[in-house]
């Protein structure tokens, strides 16, 4: 069976489907997941959560209010304390980030933040003797932690931090201390009600001198009682537009003592008689966001995939009008709308996760080199993860907006969990620094490499500059993908070009360096767009062109073909340049036909990443494609319809009707 998803029951609609794909699911999944092996893993994971009653939903999650959520999730958590080592090997983070969307979804939980940031803090951040005092608590998970960097008046400008951290050597301690309302930390996940520790970031102050942002390790509430400590005001902001399982808070410190070595102090140091050292790196402290941003084009890729999970295999089902055969409805999956509104997203959600499994490695790569005192690769990789969690982050949204309309009505209805995908997904475009911001820091990136050009140092160019230094050439588009590449070197370097000559004559027509840079910020965020697109192209031709299993590079290369041609007509106004509106129109065709071609293999294609039902929460979206009896269970399950006659009726409805009569 090619289709390892083909149950006996299921719909013939998507059975059919599941019969005409080309290649083996299992097969994808391994290319999909970086190697067999780790595939295979997560499909034991989740048969073995399948065998644990105690971690099944209590109810459908769009019927409960936030704090059934959060109760349910620490419920859950409680539960798999107990199961930790036999599901997963605790050592690998993949396996615990499956386990993790498997058992507790998207909408997060006491432990959000504890994996994703305090640790790898803790790691990166500690020193040796620290992490041996905290860091097997926290992997023990005796302690639950976050990362408490955000204020309320600050988020983006970091250098403006309010919260300080003021060191006295004749204590040897550091007085923390909330001097506004605006600079209560403000946001971070988990910290409303669940941690009892946080990452802090603050200002270093030493006998006045402030060193701006570092990290501390602060404990905030008694480990018997989980009350806050004296000096520590501590809560939950409120709803928010989606992740309500998780209690973002606020904190505020009032002249809070902290003994000295709970800075975290691997790369700079304050000694008992206050003297600093500075780290090798000005930003080495920023290494926690650099983490997640080197996860979120995995994680985003992710979060399209499970709403095109739902779209396509929604559409392989739902009937509606006719094409050639009038005895019978159409899956609304073979109208080409359909497809060009649900294939191009299905090639960025694949092209995503391959550029997110290289910015992963590279990330650990990283932390090994600046444990070796080698900071040469920070600036790299800062500037790619922020041009790649951006760019990301917004197609992603898009893509899964898209998928919401592709199902029609029932897409905005919550049995859909589209929107709450959409919500958690959107999210991305904020945290971990806000896109345009990200964009911005690519640019200067970007704007110094061209500046190398001009300066005649080409051979300092960074990784994936060089196409800067190229002159344009002749572009032939029958020669496959890489001439597509090409197609974007062009646009993208003219546009990097274009921007930062922009910023320079503005300068020199005697505008400061941060106006002039103001006024070129639109031209430079559309550089670091193009640039960033470039990147994601090429990273997606060369994995698929390192595949070696016939039938699954064969399937790839027609989803590059949706990519390309889709890709180079969405950047047409930049394209024109090189490209002639003749070659346009010859794209869009090809772009048509290879929609057609990959129409056969739209559901393997998604099936392919074995997402399961529990983790989808999709009533639309099931495996078994059952799609009306299971809307009909679900809404009957709605809490308003367990009586006939709500109390509201019979308090206001019924009398004013009533009244009306008389
Ligand atoms: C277990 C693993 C992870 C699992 C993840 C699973 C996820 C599953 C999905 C779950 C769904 C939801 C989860 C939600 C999780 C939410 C987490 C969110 C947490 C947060 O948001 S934490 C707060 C984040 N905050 C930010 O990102 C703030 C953004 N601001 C900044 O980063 C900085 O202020 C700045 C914009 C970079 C500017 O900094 P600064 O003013 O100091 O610097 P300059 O602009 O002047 O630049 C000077 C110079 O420095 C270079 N530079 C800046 N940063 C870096 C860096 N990090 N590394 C290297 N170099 C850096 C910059 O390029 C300049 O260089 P130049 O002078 O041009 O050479
Ligand atoms: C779901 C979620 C989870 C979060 N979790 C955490 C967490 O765990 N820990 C934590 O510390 N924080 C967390 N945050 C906070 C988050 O990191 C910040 O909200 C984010 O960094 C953006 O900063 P800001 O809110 O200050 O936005 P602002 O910077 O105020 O952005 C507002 C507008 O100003 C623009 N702008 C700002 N500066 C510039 C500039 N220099 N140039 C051009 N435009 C600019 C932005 O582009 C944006 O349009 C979370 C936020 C969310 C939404």
């Amino acid at each position: 069976m090619l289709n390892k998803s083909i149950m006996d029951g299921d719909n013939p609609d998507l059975t059919e489907e599941r019969m005409k794909g080309a290649f083996d699911t299992d097969k994808m999944a391994a290319v999909i997941y970086g190697s067999e092996k780790f595939a295979i893993r997560r499909r034991e994971i989740t048969e073995s959560i399948s065998r644990i009653p105690q971690l099944a939903d209590s109810k459908p999650f769009s019927f409960m209010t936030r704090e059934e959520k959060i109760s349910e999730s620490c419920r859950k958590l409680s539960v798999l304390s107990e199961h930790w080592n036999q599901l997963i090997d605790t050592n690998n983070e993949e396996e615990a980030l499956h386990l993790y969307r498997e058992v507790l979804g998207l909408e997060g939980h006491a432990f959000s933040l504890h994996e994703t940031m305090f640790i790898p803090s803790l790691v990166a951040q500690a020193n040796d003797e620290q992490q041996e005092k905290w860091l097997g608590r926290a992997k023990r998970r005796e302690i639950i932690g976050c990362y408490a960097q955000t204020e309320m008046g600050h988020g983006t400008n970091l250098r403006a931090l309010e919260t300080t951290a003021t060191y006295y050597p004749s204590t040897q301690e550091f007085i923390l201390h909330t001097p506004t309302e605006t600079a209560l930390k403000w946001w971070p996940g988990a910290l409303g009600k669940s941690s009892n520790y946080a990452v802090v970031v603050a200002d270093l102050v030493i006998r006045d001198t402030h060193y701006g942002a570092h990290p501390f390790m602060v404990q905030l509430r008694d480990e018997k009682t989980h009350n806050p400590l004296p000096g520590i005001t501590v809560g939950d902001i409120g709803p928010k537009m989606a992740f309500n399982g998780a209690d973002n808070g606020f904190l505020g410190f009032n002249q809070y003592k902290l003994p000295r070595d709970h800075m975290l102090m691997r790369h700079s140091r304050v000694e008992e008689n206050g003297t600093y050292t500075k780290p090798p790196h000005a930003k080495i402290g920023y290494s926690s966001m650099v983490k997640v941003r080197s996860r979120m084009a995995m994680d985003q890729g992710l979060f399209m995939v499970s709403a095109l999970v739902i779209a396509v295999r929604y559409s392989a089902v739902r009937r509606q009008g006719f094409l050639d055969d009038k005895s019978r409805e159409v899956k609304v999956l073979d109208y080409q709308t359909q497809q060009h509104r649900l294939f191009p997203s299905i090639a960025r959600a694949y092209a995503f996760i391959f550029c997110g499994f290289e910015t992963i490695q590279l990330y650990d790569q990283l932390l090994i080199d600046v444990k070796n005192g080698d900071t040469s690769g920070m600036s790299d990789l800062h500037a790619l993860t922020s041009g790649l969690k951006s760019v990301v982050t917004h197609q992603t949204g898009e893509g899964i907006e898209q998928a919401r309309m592709a199902c029609g009505g029932h897409g905005y209805s919550m049995a859909s969990y589209i929107s709450e995908i959409y919500g958690v997904a959107i999210g991305g475009c904020t945290y971990e620094g806000e896109n345009m911001v990200m964009l911005l820091q690519l640019a200067r990136y970007l704007v110094k490499s061209v500046e190398l050009v001009k300066t005649g140092k080409s051979k300092e160019l960074g990784p994936m500059m060089n196409y800067l230094a190229e002159p344009d050439t002749q572009i032939d588009l029958t020669s496959g993908p890489e001439a597509y590449v090409k197609v974007f070197q062009h646009a993208a370097r003219r546009q990097v070009w274009k921007a930062t000559d922009k910023f320079h004559q503005l300068m020199e027509s005697g505008q400061s360096r941060d106006i002039a840079w103001n006024n070129s910020a639109v031209e430079l965020t559309r550089a670091s767009r193009l640039h960033t697109r470039l990147y994601i192209m090429e990273t997606f031709i060369r994995r698929v062109s390192s595949i070696s299993d016939v039938s699954i590079k064969k399937v790839l290369i027609d989803l590059v073909n949706v990519h390309v041609n889709y890709e180079v007509l969405d950047i047409g106004t930049y394209a024109l340049e090189h490209v002639s509106s003749t070659q346009l129109d010859s794209i869009r065709s090809q772009l048509y036909s290879s929609l057609d071609t990959l129409r056969p293999n739209a559901v393997s294609l998604i099936d392919s990443f074995q997402i399961s039902d529990m983790q989808l929460r999709s009533v639309l979206g099931r495996r078994d494609g059952h799609v009306y009896t299971n809307l009909f269970e679900w809404a009957k399950a709605s809490p308003l319809n367990q009586t006939h006659v709500l109390p509201s009726v019979n308090q206001y409805l019924k009398p004013m009707m009533d009244k009306a009569k008389l």
